[in-house]
């Protein structure tokens, strides 16, 4: 654990770094910066790791490699059953919830807007220690990108991502489509409702048009069922080669697919930020690796299933689809089971904290 304990000096000497996983690896990737400064990049051209927000008046934060090490971590073993740890504290805020998906659905009905992904923040006084809640968030999310970020001006964030928003190479670029949520029940086969096929199937044709003209071929997969913890959703793989666009260009044809934001887009972020009720930050932007590498490939993620960890609290962000049809209760439940895939880590430190 020689990276953990050169991050651990790095950290109390509050300096910014990432740590990361990529999903099905065991290699964990540190790129450390050696002064405090905030970077950012103008347009996608710099080198390093990008978190970016979901809509403007929060910087793209661009920790600057000046130091990178990587170290194969064990983290197997067995993974701690999902506890329905802090049920108390998921239940509060329902009715305000529900509330918000009623009038979100009533403006579906109108046929204003197609799909609204709604989302909440969950905040507990909470303490944990980072380093070690990371060394759980790996052991339990193998398929996940896995990541640890700290900078001065935002804190700890840190996450389990199911899905990529762009992997972006010289010659192809890929994404997937991800929507639709169920608990995974060992020994099960999950049973898609029509509704969750035709809300991931919206998502996968939002990503087709976006995609329109910025490559000349196309390849869509079958969809298949993706675990992420203790949940399933849907997806499938879009890649697309004959690039006729940059980076740039890729990431704002994709950001904020509707899996995170709605249909249509622009629309519906806008009904977000003036309904939802909190700011989003850093949920639901982007993150990952920019130009890295000799090759010089982009792998960035959306920003799920992820919190950030302040001095005596913790934020969790958790959020669902919305289409005609979606039952207020069902939504409800699945921002709970969403948050207990988060909130369980923390059962050990919270059990110290008596
Ligand atoms: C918005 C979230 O997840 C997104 C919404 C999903 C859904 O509506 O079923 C599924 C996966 C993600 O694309 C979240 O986890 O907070």
């Amino acid at each position: 654990m020689e990276l953990f304990n050169r991050l651990k000096k790095h950290y109390r000497e509050g300096l910014p770094f990432v740590l990361y996983r990529k999903p099905g690896s065991s290699v964990c990737t540190a790129l450390m910066q050696n002064s405090d400064s905030l970077d950012t990049t103008v347009d996608f051209s710099e080198t390093g790791f990008v978190m970016a927000p979901f809509s403007e008046g929060l910087p793209v934060i661009r920790v600057r490699p000046d130091e990178v090490l990587t170290e194969k971590i064990r983290t197997a073993g067995d993974r701690m059953p999902f506890s329905r740890f802090m049920e108390h504290s998921g239940q509060s805020g329902k009715a305000e919830y529900i509330d918000r998906v009623r009038k979100a659905l009533e403006v579906i009905k109108a046929k204003e807007l197609q799909k609204i992904v709604l989302s909440r923040k969950i905040s507990i006084n909470l303490k944990p220690d980072p380093f070690y809640t990371f060394q759980v968030l790996l052991r339990q999310f193998p398929e996940a990108f896995c990541y640890f970020l700290y900078h001065q001006k935002t804190g700890i964030w840190m996450g389990a991502s199911p899905e990529t928003l762009l992997r972006y190479g010289k010659d192809e670029i890929s994404t997937v489509s991800l929507a639709g949520t169920q608990k995974a029940v060992k020994g099960m086969d999950p049973v898609w409702s029509t509704k969750e096929k035709k809300e991931q199937a919206y998502v996968t044709r939002f990503i087709e048009q976006a995609l329109d003209g910025l490559a000349g071929s196309l390849d869509i997969s079958g969809t298949e069922t993706a675990k992420a913890g203790n949940l399933l959703h849907l997806k499938t793989v879009i890649r697309a080669g004959d690039l006729k666009a940059g980076l740039r260009q890729f990431i704002h044809a994709l950001h904020p697919t509707p899996a995170v934001c709605g249909i249509p887009a622009d629309k519906a972020r806008a009904y977000l930020l003036a309904n939802e009720g909190y700011p989003r930050a850093y949920y639901t932007g982007y993150l990952g690796e920019l130009n890295w590498n000799e090759d010089r490939n982009s792998h960035l993620f959306v920003n799920l299933r992820c919190m950030n960890l302040l001095d005596d609290q913790v934020h969790v962000y958790v959020g669902g689809g919305l289409v005609e049809g979606s039952d207020p209760e069902q939504e409800w439940q699945e921002t709970v089971n969403k948050s207990e895939s988060m909130l369980h880590l923390f059962r050990n430190s919270a059990e110290g904290l008596g």
